[in-house]
């Protein structure tokens, strides 16, 4: 029989990634002499990846933005984040347990996340975490992305488990939005960059850290099989 996949996000969710994403980011927007943008702006600016991370910082700072300037400033980007990597990102505290001990219990685990692939992948990578992913599916994977409910059953796909077993863990709307689309039950993390409280996101439970999160929880939510 299929194991139950666990869907997880990644900037957010797994990887507390702010610090450098806005560290990169205001690398990136320094070329049009934008003002800085904060830690508390990013959560109103990520979610659908560094090409529209970039192009809400300048709608933000009122500045104008065309088609033409947008792949080199992505470029600027991706080579300042790469560079630094892993930098100061880091695992949401109690992840690598939980992630251990949801390996040992046979689920098949996976990413899916809006992050461009060629970013998402390396990141795992440095932090060391590739090894306990079937599949990482970034926001440029498939024809889709987060909210479209596709980009998350065809992780579950290409993770080789069944959409009908599985379980996505994020900390957006897009992420549990794109669940519910996918008819998948899905669970909120509450410390990542949501710009609606995570209680009114509608997952359908809230864990307040990676410790909660065990084969009864997935269970429940799986319900009876
Ligand atoms: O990088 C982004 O914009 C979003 O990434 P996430 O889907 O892993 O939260
Ligand atoms: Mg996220």
């Amino acid at each position: 029989m299929t194991a139950p996949t666990i869907v997880f996000d990644l900037d957010g969710t797994l990887v507390d990634t702010a610090p450098d994403l806005v560290e990169s980011l205001n690398h990136t927007i320094a070329v049009a002499d934008l003002e800085p943008v904060t830690y508390a702006d990013l959560t109103h600016l990520v979610g659908q990846g560094a090409r529209v991370m970039i192009a809400r910082a300048f709608a933000l700072r009122g500045a104008p933005l065309s088609e033409e300037e947008l792949p080199a400033l992505l470029d600027r980007f991706i080579v300042h984040y790469k560079a630094g990597m892993p930098g100061g990102s880091r695992p949401f505290p109690g992840l690598l347990q939980a992630l251990n001990r949801l390996t040992e219990a046979g689920f098949n685990l996976a990413v899916c996340t809006n992050k461009m692939e060629a970013l998402a992948l390396p990141l795992i990578e440095k932090l060391d975490m590739t090894r306990y992913f079937k599949t990482i599916a970034g926001g440029d994977t498939f024809a889709v992305r987060k909210p479209d409910p596709g980009h998350i059953t065809s992780t579950i796909e290409r993770a080789g488990g069944d959409p009908r077993l599985a379980v996505m863990v994020g900390d957006s709307v897009n992420d549990i939005l794109a669940a519910r689309r996918a008819d998948i039950p899905s669970i909120a993390v509450p410390f990542g960059y949501s710009d609606i409280p995570v209680e009114n996101l509608g997952a359908d439970r809230l864990i307040r850290h990676f410790d909660e999160l065990d084969a009864a929880l997935i269970g429940e939510l799986l319900g009876p099989r």
